[in-house]
């Protein structure tokens, strides 16, 4: 691949006339007790088509969720993203072709922000010459920092179940597998609420008994993923997070509250208000599904809710190039 000599910025230029594709899936982080560290990568995917131009231009086309609300240009978070990325990595572009196809709902808790970052850092690490790319280790500690939490982008990166730590400002994550019997299924109401907003109504500290009880769940909710799923509905008790938010996705706390009461493992899905159960097989998906649809059709009369029945995405984030 050719490179120009460096710039008056100290940045390369990639070549011109590439093209790719990177493939990202949505994610639910949380799962309950996990709070800014557990996060299931879901098969509900975002495709995003880079092509480097030569016209010094940006052109953008957009279809699905966001197409007539968010920006086409140098705001757009895909391109301020792939533009710090390819600075981190000594490069910068001469004009790009953006093509969003975004399937995930924003808002909602399915870590849009996070699949949109994560598309865009892995386009810029594959868009420079092989010797200067990173891992992807590289890839979740920057889409971390500009998340500010790892637990979307990390199964966005490697699928799966992601458990994510953080050591000062170091973010590492590590991938468990889920038993194929565990089946997601989401519930999207029609109504929006933004991470920010939902962070912001969290207390700035809690009680030892809270946490202490909070670390107990979470340690069972990786036994109840990875090898017994009976242990699915004790094992998404949270302590951290739910009940402080649940004034604020009102609709979707009542779903959770009438879902658990019938013993299937509901949690809001990330910062809300998506609700997310986790079934153990195919009987029980079905059941909760038929609940979420009888349920919300008698109580929540003013929201719409679109009910899907996804799989554990195992691939995570993935490159087609086309033309390089
Ligand atoms: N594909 C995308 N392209 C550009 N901007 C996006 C994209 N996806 C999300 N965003 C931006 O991020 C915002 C949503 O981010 P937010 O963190 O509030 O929710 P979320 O990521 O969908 O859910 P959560 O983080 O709770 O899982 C959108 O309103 C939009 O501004
Ligand atoms: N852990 C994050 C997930 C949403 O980005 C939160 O609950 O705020």
């Amino acid at each position: 691949m050719e490179t120009t000599q460096p710039t008056a910025t100290g940045l390369k230029l990639v070549a011109a006339g590439q093209q790719l594709t990177v493939r990202v899936p949505g994610t639910s982080a949380n799962l309950g007790p996990g709070y800014d560290s557990l996060g299931l990568a879901l098969s509900i995917y975002d495709t995003l088509t880079v092509e480097t131009l030569t016209t010094g231009e940006l052109e953008f086309e957009l279809s699905g969720e966001g197409a007539d609300t968010l920006p086409r240009d140098a705001s757009h978070l895909v391109v301020r993203a792939l533009n710090t990325a390819l600075e981190r990595l000594g490069f910068r572009h001469s004009g790009l072709k953006i093509t969003a196809d975004n399937v995930n709902p924003h808002g909602r808790g399915l870590g849009s922000s996070a699949s949109a970052v994560v598309a865009a850092v892995t386009a810029a690490n594959a868009l420079v010459p092989e010797s200067a790319r990173r891992d992807r280790e590289w890839i979740l500690q920057l889409t971390s920092e500009m998340e500010g939490h790892p637990d979307n982008v990390a199964p966005a990166i490697f699928g799966g179940l992601a458990l994510s730590w953080q050591d000062s400002e170091q973010y590492s994550s590590t991938r468990a597998e889920v038993v194929p019997s565990v089946i997601p299924i989401v519930a999207v109401p029609d109504y929006e609420l933004s991470t920010e907003t939902a962070r912001g109504l969290l207390p700035a500290s809690i009680g030892h008994h809270a946490a202490a009880m909070n670390s107990g769940r979470a340690a069972l909710l990786i036994h109840a993923l990875t090898a017994d799923p009976r242990f699915l509905l004790p094992g998404t008790e949270d302590y951290l997070h739910q009940s402080y938010r649940a004034e604020a996705m009102r609709p979707s706390a009542a779903l959770i509250k009438a879902l658990r009461s019938s013993g299937h493992a509901a949690v809001v899905s990330g910062a809300g208000p998506t609700v997310l159960a986790l079934a153990n097989g195919a009987d029980e998906a079905g059941a909760i599904a038929e609940m979420i649809t009888t349920f919300t059709a008698d109580n929540t009369p003013d929201v719409a809710w679109r009910v899907m029945t996804l799989a554990v995405d195992v691939e995570g984030a993935r490159v087609d190039l086309h033309r390089r």
